[in-house]
């Protein structure tokens, strides 16, 4: 369920283990897509190849949940959405556990996929499955494996790392095992659903906390005149890895999940056991002011009135050899300049001109700018500074 960046790369990992695979998504084009053996994600590594070969065949797409009904495992990876107040929005899970409960059979296995909040397996997914489709947990098996791909690379990934799963209940971590160990080779059953849940999360958290480290190592080494890749390059060894500091962490994943835990701890009244949490998501959220002001300095080296000086954002997409914008720091980077009445323009090497104009920013060739700020490379060209040796 769910034929999406993550769902279409592990459908065509099942497909190509020999096992028939019906995929319900509710966009037609993308079903017509793959049944005529035409990849619609060409930047994922090798899926040109699985769709080519099982596209209509092994794996057949389809926008109704009716033509699953055969099937005895299904897997659930549709997205989650995140709202305003950073709580998740599980209509799109509801929909799609409801309407795969009405062709859910006795013996039947649930997996869910898409990253959820320690507990929503258990909890949510259980009752709208249990109440759509007059079954009872022990007459199907439900259990939670969470999805550890990386956009490009997730027919390796699916093929290498390790991946977990764990069940509602003991009977379903089994079941759910013997299942995936048919097409994951490196798979570890954990004891519930929840500690698997919670595997992603705390993945997430990580990360998210590494780079506000970084990011502060890095603020404080260029205040005190060292250079922070020099130091990083050698403070790296076995027992320390500093992250890369950067803009701030975009994308769908890493931004969102410490928030999971942060608004539970909030709901339980225990938010001071989660201030590390907040306080690395509101740091790298905070960098693009950092950078603002780096730049803001850079063209005070400019003998030009502030409002004529043309500024160039060089790579807006969220990370670099991603062409998406979700939560990308990089643009909001280059907003808020523009924000500021700056003249402010963007190029990336991944987006089109007009890709970059629907970001309502103007596009700017780096050569024509007089401040250019690469944001993957962090580096700050300032053309015909005032201070320059003559
Ligand atoms: N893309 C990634 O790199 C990773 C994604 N994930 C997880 O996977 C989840 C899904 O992500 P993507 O595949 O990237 O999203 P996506 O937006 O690329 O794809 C989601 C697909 O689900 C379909 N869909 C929506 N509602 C549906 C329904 N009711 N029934 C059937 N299909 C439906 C959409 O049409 C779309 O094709 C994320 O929320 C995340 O938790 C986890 C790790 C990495
Ligand atoms: C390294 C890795 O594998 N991460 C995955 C992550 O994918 P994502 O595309 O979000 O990439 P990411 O490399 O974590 O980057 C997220 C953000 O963090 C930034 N970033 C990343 C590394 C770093 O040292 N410094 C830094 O600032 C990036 O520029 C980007 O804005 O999120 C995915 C997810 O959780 O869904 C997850 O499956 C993947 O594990």
């Amino acid at each position: 369920m769910g034929l999406g960046n993550a769902g279409l790369p592990l459908a065509a990992v099942i497909a190509d283990h020999g096992i028939q695979v019906v995929g319900v998504d509710i966009d037609r084009r993308r079903c017509d897509l793959i049944n005529s053996g035409k990849n619609p994600i060409p930047q994922e590594v090798g899926l040109d190849e699985l769709i080519s070969r099982y596209g209509g065949k092994g794996l057949v797409a389809t926008t109704e949940y009716r033509d699953a009904v055969s099937c005895n495992v299904f897997i659930v990876i549709v997205p989650l959405f995140i709202d305003k107040n950073h709580n998740p929005d599980f209509r799109t899970l509801e929909s799609a556990f409801r309407s795969l409960g009405s062709v859910l059979k006795r013996g039947d296995l649930v997996v869910l996929e898409t990253t959820v909040p320690p507990g929503t397996t258990e909890g949510l997914a259980l009752r709208w499955i249990e109440e759509s489709s007059e079954l009872k947990l022990g007459q199907f098996y439900l259990a939670h494996s969470p999805e550890r791909i990386m956009t490009g690379c997730s027919i390796s990934r699916l093929r290498e790392f390790p991946k977990v799963i764990g069940g509602v209940d003991e009977r379903s971590g089994i079941v759910a095992y013997d299942v995936y160990r048919r097409f994951i080779p490196n798979l570890r059953l954990v004891s519930s659903a929840r500690v698997a849940e919670m595997i992603k999360v705390m993945e997430g958290c990580y990360r998210d906390v590494n780079i506000a480290l970084a990011n502060e190592l890095f603020k404080i080494s260029n205040e005190l005149g060292i250079d922070f890749h020099e130091a990083r390059e050698h403070a790296n060894h076995e027992y320390c890895h500093i992250h890369m500091p950067s803009t701030g962490v975009g994308g769908h994943c890493i931004p969102v999940y410490p928030w999971f835990l942060i608004n539970e701890m909030v709901r339980r009244e225990r938010a001071e056991d989660a201030v590390m949490l907040r306080t690395a998501r509101e740091l790298n959220d905070g960098m693009i002011r950092y950078w603002m002001d780096r730049i803001m300095d850079g063209c005070m080296r400019i003998d030009k009135p502030l409002v004529d000086i043309r500024i160039c954002i060089h790579g807006i997409t969220y990370r670099p050899g991603v062409r998406e914008l979700h939560h990308s720091r990089n643009l909001a980077l280059a907003k808020l300049l523009k924000s500021r009445g700056l003249k402010v323009g963007a190029y990336d090497e991944t987006l089109s001109k007009e890709e970059v104009l629907k970001t309502g920013l103007e596009w700017m060739d780096p050569e024509d700018a007089d401040v250019v700020f690469n944001s993957f490379e962090l580096s700050l060209t300032i053309r015909h500074p005032r201070d320059a040796p003559a």
